[in-house]
């Protein structure tokens, strides 16, 4: 109540038109150690060398500040992910590419995140790597605290992860289980092509 959106000169077409490119969210969402940060990091290179301007938005980096206050109990998730779902739907008027790396195991979580933007400017990438895999890759050694039991409620040991129905698309491809990070890079970068969002 009493608050009105107050609306500037410049908007969201100029600024693309500034950038030549579309705003839009790449919302990376599997496992812990399934490689979510690692495909941020590469798609971020891929498409700085193509002069396109990406922001970041990681799970794990976030939870360092905004998110600082949160824990890892399903509302808090909620609360993460709605949190991280504001801020990429503002990256996204802004004209960036924003790429939001989290774990977000909540399917009604993801979908509301997806509600915030136009129809089409939300790509929700599914990490599509076995739980065995993850736990083999453990690069933080946090898989092996979950089973001796000195972290409770981790996704996928103890905590639920909802696999995406219907994604805009599945990594790694189907045929293609090896795929660097380059390469997996390489199909999201096709999409944003194919869809338009790399010229304003
Ligand atoms: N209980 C539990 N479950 C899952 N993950 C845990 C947990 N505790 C700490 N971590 C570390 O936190 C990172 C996940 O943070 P997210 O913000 O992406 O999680 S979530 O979307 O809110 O579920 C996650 O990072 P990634 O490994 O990069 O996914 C872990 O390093
Ligand atoms: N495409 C890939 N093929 C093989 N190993 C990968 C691939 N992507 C990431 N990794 C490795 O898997 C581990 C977890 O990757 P990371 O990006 O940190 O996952 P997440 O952010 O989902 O936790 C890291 O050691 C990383 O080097």
């Amino acid at each position: 109540t009493n608050i009105v959106w107050h609306k500037s000169s410049v908007g969201k077409l100029h600024r693309q038109e500034l950038l030549q490119q579309k705003g839009c969210v790449i919302w990376i969402t599997g496992l812990s150690g399934s490689g979510k940060s690692t495909l941020a990091c590469a798609l971020c290179q891929a498409l700085y060398s193509r002069g396109k301007l990406t922001y970041i938005l990681d799970g794990d980096n976030v939870r360092h500040g905004l998110n600082r206050d949160l824990s890892f109990k399903a509302e808090d998730r909620a609360e993460n992910i709605r949190r991280i779902g504001e801020v990429a739907k503002l990256f996204a008027d802004a004209g960036l590419i924003c790429i939001a790396s989290v774990i977000s195991p909540y399917r009604r979580d993801r979908d509301a995140c997806r509600t915030l933007l136009p129809e089409g400017d939300f790509i929700e990438v599914f990490m599509d790597v076995p739980l065995q895999i993850c736990e083999s890759r453990d690069p933080k050694g946090l898989y092996k605290l979950a089973r001796a039991g000195k972290i409770k409620g981790f996704t996928g040991i103890d905590d639920p992860y909802e696999p995406p129905l219907n994604c805009e698309l599945v990594l790694p491809q189907k045929g293609n289980n090896y795929a660097s990070p380059c390469e997996m890079a390489e199909t999201v970068i096709s999409f944003l092509e194919e869809k338009g969002f790399l010229q304003a």
